[in-house]
């Protein structure tokens, strides 16, 4: 069998191998060339999988029956034509929930390095958007912090979260963050959910966070935000990026106005990246018909038990996080990208994004550290 794999992808020959020869490319470099004689394709989020690429690589090599499986090693899917694969009688799969604990604690770390002593008070207020994997995850971690927290999701209910509609949580939250998948052209789509009139019903100190898929929040939107406040003097809203609209190329107008800015790396730890093949390994037998063999079990490093369940996770974050948390070097490592582009404006070159991402040392979660939730 011939498996093509984005190189992003962790453990693909411990999982693979045994099924047959392994590939990989640069996940924005597989063409219909690369997969003329493949049967299964393993994708992460950068690799844009239609119909229309399956059956320009069969028309390469007609004798070849095409890609029969797709698995994506991530929790969003909007880079899949799922539909369209499934109706030409594809199998896709993807890894629902696999780094939502990562997302989880890189949003509590942000907000603790952005504003620190709000964050620390016993009022603050946490609005999340998308009640999923990660916004569950996200009101776990909340609650454990003593914040309240507000949320928004018009298709799931849950008993321990409060739940309010997205305008009635904008103006009551000190911080709002967003973890939806990215949808249009249908009821409640999420393209643009966090436009000109969702910041302006914001508190000018709310800050906002955005890890799920870039174009959710309008770049427009914040650029007039932020020129709003720069106009009348004010501070302008701290605002936490790790994923952009018009990812992977990030102007220096918007880079410059953030308090955060990381390369798409919320979901990076080596806990979430390797969950994440794991969950397509096991989808990828079941299309196979045959049992998974295969673990994490042991897999994983460990490392040494900086949590003490004596203490709160309060308490312990703010020391702790320095030795855990990459989140300033990211955000640094970042920023010294900056380069002029061919417009004669200063922007991150897709080309260093994507060598940050693949080069990325993965976080690890704090579980690993003996934070036992
Ligand atoms: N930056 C990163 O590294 C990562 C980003 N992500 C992104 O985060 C997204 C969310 O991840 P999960 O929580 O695991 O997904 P999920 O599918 O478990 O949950 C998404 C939730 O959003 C809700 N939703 C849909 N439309 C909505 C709307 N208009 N308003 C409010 N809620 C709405 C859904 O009902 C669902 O409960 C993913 O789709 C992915 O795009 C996920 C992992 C890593
Ligand atoms: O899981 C998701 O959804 C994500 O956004 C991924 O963590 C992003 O990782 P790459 O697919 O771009 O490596």
């Amino acid at each position: 069998m011939q498996i093509v794999v984005d190189e992003n992808l962790s453990l693909t020959d411990y999982f693979f191998s045994s099924f047959g020869e392994v590939t990989a490319y640069a996940g924005r470099g597989i063409y219909a060339e690369n997969l003329k004689v493949a049967d299964a394709l393993l994708v992460r989020s950068v690799t844009k999988v239609t119909p229309k690429l399956l059956q320009d690589a069969t028309a390469l090599s007609p004798t070849h029956q095409r890609v029969k499986f797709v698995g994506s090693a991530t929790i969003g899917m909007d880079h899949l034509d799922v539909e369209g694969l499934r109706a030409m009688g594809v199998i896709v799969a993807n890894a629902p929930g696999c780094n939502a604990q990562a997302v989880a604690e890189y949003v509590v770390t942000a907000i603790l390095m952005v504003q620190p002593k709000r964050a620390l008070s016993d009022s603050f207020t946490l609005g999340i958007v998308g009640l999923g994997n990660v916004g569950t995850r996200l009101n776990r971690l909340a609650k454990r912090l003593g914040w309240r927290v507000i949320g928004v999701d018009p298709f799931v209910t849950h008993a321990d979260i409060e739940q309010v509609t997205l305008a009635e949580m904008l103006p009551q939250v000190d911080a709002v963050s967003i973890h939806v998948p990215l949808t249009q052209h249908r009821a409640n789509a999420t393209y643009h959910l966090m436009d000109e009139q969702a910041l302006a019903l914001m508190k000018p100190d709310t800050i906002l966070i955005n890890t799920a898929r870039g174009p959710v929040v309008k770049e427009a939107a914040l650029l007039a935000d932020f020129n709003l406040s720069q106009s009348s003097g004010e501070p302008i809203r701290s605002v936490v990026l790790d994923v952009f609209e018009h990812e992977p190329r990030i102007s220096n107008t918007l880079l410059a106005n953030l308090a955060i800015a990381t390369p798409h790396i919320a979901g990076y730890t080596l806990e979430g990246k390797a969950r994440g093949t794991e969950m397509v390994y096991q989808a990828f037998c079941q299309w196979q018909g045959i049992k998974p063999q295969l673990t994490l079990e042991g897999m994983l490093p460990s490392m040494p038990k900086l949590f003490d369940q004596k203490y709160s996770l309060l308490e312990q974050l703010p020391q702790l996080l320095p030795q855990i948390s990459s989140m300033h070097a990211d955000d640094l490592a970042l920023r010294a990208c900056l380069k002029q582009d061919s417009s004669g404006e200063q922007s991150i070159d897709p080309v260093d994004f994507d060598r940050l991402r693949r080069d990325y040392p993965l976080r690890r979660e704090w579980s690993s550290y003996g934070d036992q939730g």
